[in-house]
């Protein structure tokens, strides 16, 4: 598959096609539209020097981060089970601020952007309001990789956006002071480890319980996540954001340091500019696939859309 039957992909075309997904809400992100701004610090390891000298990983820094809920619809219940929860962090100062935009599945639902405009123009609602089935079930059957992400997401409902695992899903080409440059995965593991509901749990749940728990957890002080950085092998695939590396849960994995998140944020702080995947200061390198080239303009064209 090489081109979308609507013409040209391109980040514009995805974002209308997000948004098309989600009944076109205003003033909506085209993704992610759910969440909740929060902020923190970041306190490095001493180990991260070891795998990067970005400056925004090796010195302590505040944190500004916002939790989401995945798809275009801002009223969804955060008991949908089959989209992902967000975690939108920038670290840094001054010069050398980072932006990872990271969801709780190890991998996207596209290899490719043809893929990926593909998967949402089948989900299109029709006139009554709803997809047509044999349209996905039809994409689905032609492009199995298409699902791994929503069957990663759907066998761990979360219990809180502050006990489930993220990941920034692309290779990142990380270089240290020795300038030795390897490949890197993020992942951002919850301290106290994961907490998952059970399908009947989930539920039960209301539609705003993650939101309403961030906040409890918020004013108990009890939110950390290890920052790691899962370390390649040779041989590891790096351009395609749909397949994990081999054995990535058992691989070596250095902690470049911890966020605390110590406060709830106005969602005003977040909405105003976009946490910019290209936004990586010196020592972490842009990943080399074609989805992670079209996240920057995307995000600024969902910005425009949503002023
Ligand atoms: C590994 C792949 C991806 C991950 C993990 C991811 C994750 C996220 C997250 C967590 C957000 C919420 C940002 C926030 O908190 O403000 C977001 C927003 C968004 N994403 Fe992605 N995304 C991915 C790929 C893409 C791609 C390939 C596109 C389009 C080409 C895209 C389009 C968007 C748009 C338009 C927004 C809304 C931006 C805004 O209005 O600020 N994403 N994404």
């Amino acid at each position: 598959m090489s081109e979308s039957p609507r013409g040209a992909v391109t980040p514009a075309s995805i974002v209308d096609a997000l948004r098309a997904v989600a009944g076109d809400p205003p003033k909506a992100r085209a993704s992610f539209a759910k969440g909740q701004c929060v902020h923190g610090t970041y306190i490095p390891s001493h180990q991260a020097e070891e795998i990067t000298k970005s400056l925004s990983f090796t010195r302590p820094s505040r944190v500004l981060a916002r939790f989401s809920v995945g798809g275009g619809n801002p009223d969804v219940a955060d008991t949908e089970s089959l989209v992902p929860r967000g975690f939108s962090f920038r670290l840094g100062d001054i010069g050398h601020r980072t932006d990872i935009i990271a969801q709780n599945s190890p991998v996207h639902y596209a290899r490719t952007l043809a893929q990926m405009l593909a998967f949402l123009e089948a989900r299109i609602p029709g006139p009554d309001g709803k997809p047509d089935m044999e349209k996905v079930r039809a994409f689905s059957a032609a492009n199995p990789e298409t699902l791994h992400q929503m069957n990663y997401i759907a066998a761990r409902p979360p219990a809180s956006f502050a006990g489930t695992t993220y990941w920034g899903v692309h290779a990142f080409p990380a270089t240290n002071a020795m300038d030795e440059t390897r490949f890197i995965k993020f992942k951002i593991a919850p301290v106290g480890g994961d907490v998952t509901l059970t399908g009947p749990e989930a539920k039960a749940r209301s539609a705003d319980f993650l939101h309403d728990e961030l906040e409890q957890r918020v004013a108990t002080g009890n939110i950390r996540f290890s920052v790691l950085a899962l370390l390649d092998r040779p041989g590891d695939p790096t351009m395609d954001p749909t397949v994990r590396w081999p054995d990535e849960d058992h691989r070596e994995a250095v902690r470049l340091g911890t966020i605390v998140i110590t406060g709830i944020e106005p969602n005003e702080t977040c909405d105003g500019s976009i946490f910019d995947p290209a936004n990586l200061a010196d020592g972490i390198g842009h990943p080399h696939d074609e989805i992670f080239a079209a996240r920057a303009a995307a995000y600024t064209i969902s910005l425009k859309m949503r002023r």
